[in-house]
């Protein structure tokens, strides 16, 4: 049986179109770290719920996608590294990725509040809000605070994780927020600083384009200063310990390290080596959050997951 669905173009639409608009690839890490904040809490959750709850997170996640993509078809038209989307592309047509990102929307959310609980929900269906509408559609086009405001959205998933498990909020999970909140403009920024023709075809006001490329150099090593800050200080929470703190050490060290270069590099410098030193710095971003949240996933398995039995204390 085929998978091909006839889109208003009269093209063959697969299944594998519609689902690059759930971007699988960045929203691996976004639900890596809510499962971390769901199995890190101290609550403990029936396996079976905590799974069903992951994928309703990463299904709102994927769905989330899909409405930038929709809403974002024109830019992603003009970027090179964009253009192959199956919405610019006409593999999928805008209003099918709408209908797609609203219904998914609507079933993650729905399914979230029935298995989890409803806190948890209207978590998540404020994060997908956050993303779609308030990124999406007003600041990523209006203001070079574009990504440190609506970083938020990305920050919120290790949160909804901590409600599935204690329906709540608290320092631990606040903490997690900080931790994603504060790395994505140093995350983003290194790479805007060797896509910035690209945005400023599009004419999206990104930090480089307005400011240019000396003030991003300044500013990642300002937040990357922040981070370091919050990364150990989360060591010092009741989700710490002894691995997440040696991994934030050396980590910290070593991502302070990459910011400092990039901030004494000058552009003439960067443009003749293809800026590896800003690409080096971006792919550690991504190594940098996943083995942060890892180190707090190792550290709780010591400790004994809520959701397991304790095994009794024999000595
Ligand atoms: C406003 C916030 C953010 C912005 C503007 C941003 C922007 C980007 C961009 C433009 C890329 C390149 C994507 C591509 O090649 O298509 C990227 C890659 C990536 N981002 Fe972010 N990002 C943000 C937040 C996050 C968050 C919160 C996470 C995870 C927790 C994340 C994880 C990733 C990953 C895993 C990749 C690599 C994807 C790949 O290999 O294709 N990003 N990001
Ligand atoms: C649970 C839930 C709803 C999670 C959402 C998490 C979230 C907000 C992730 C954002 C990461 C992301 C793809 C940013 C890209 O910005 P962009 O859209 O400007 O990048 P682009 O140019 O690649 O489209």
């Amino acid at each position: 049986m085929s998978d091909a669905t006839v889109n208003d173009f009269g093209q063959d639409a697969q299944f594998d179109d519609y689902f690059a608009l759930l971007k699988p690839r960045v929203m691996s890490l976004v639900v890596f770290t809510a499962a971390v904040g769901l199995l890190v809490a101290p609550v403990g959750v029936n396996p079976i719920i905590g799974f069903a709850s992951i994928l309703f997170i990463a299904l709102g996640a994927g769905a989330s996608g899909a409405l930038n993509m929709w809403w974002d078809a024109d830019i992603d038209a003009v970027m090179k590294r964009t253009v192959k989307r199956p919405v610019p592309d006409g593999r999928v047509t805008p209003k099918n990725a709408m209908i797609m990102g609203l219904w998914l929307s609507v079933l993650a959310v729905g399914m979230l509040a029935l298995t989890a609980n409803f806190f948890a929900a209207g978590l998540l269906a404020f994060t997908i809000f956050f993303y779609a509408v308030v990124y999406t559609m007003f600041l990523k086009r209006s203001t070079p605070q574009n990504i440190v405001i609506g970083g938020a959205a990305g920050a919120f998933p290790p949160m909804v994780g901590w409600a599935v498990a204690t329906g709540g909020v608290s320092i631990e999970s606040i903490m997690m927020f900080a931790l994603i909140f504060v790395w994505t403009p140093p995350h983003f920024w290194a790479l805007s600083l060797f896509m910035n023709d690209d945005y400023t075809k599009a004419g999206v006001p990104m930090l480089t384009v307005t400011h240019g490329t000396r003030v991003t150099r300044n500013n990642i090593l300002g937040y990357t200063v922040v981070l370091a800050l919050v990364a150990l200080g989360t060591a010092f929470t009741s989700i710490g310990g002894p691995v997440y703190l040696a991994v934030a050490l050396v980590l910290n060290a070593m991502f302070l390290r990459g910011a400092f270069g990039l901030w004494r590099r000058e552009d003439a410098a960067a443009e003749s080596d293809k800026y590896a030193d800003e690409r080096k710095f971006f792919r550690l971003s991504l190594v940098y959050l996943f083995v942060h949240f890892a180190a707090l996933l190792v550290d709780a398995a010591l400790r004994g997951f809520a959701f397991m039995p304790q095994l009794p204390v024999v000595f």
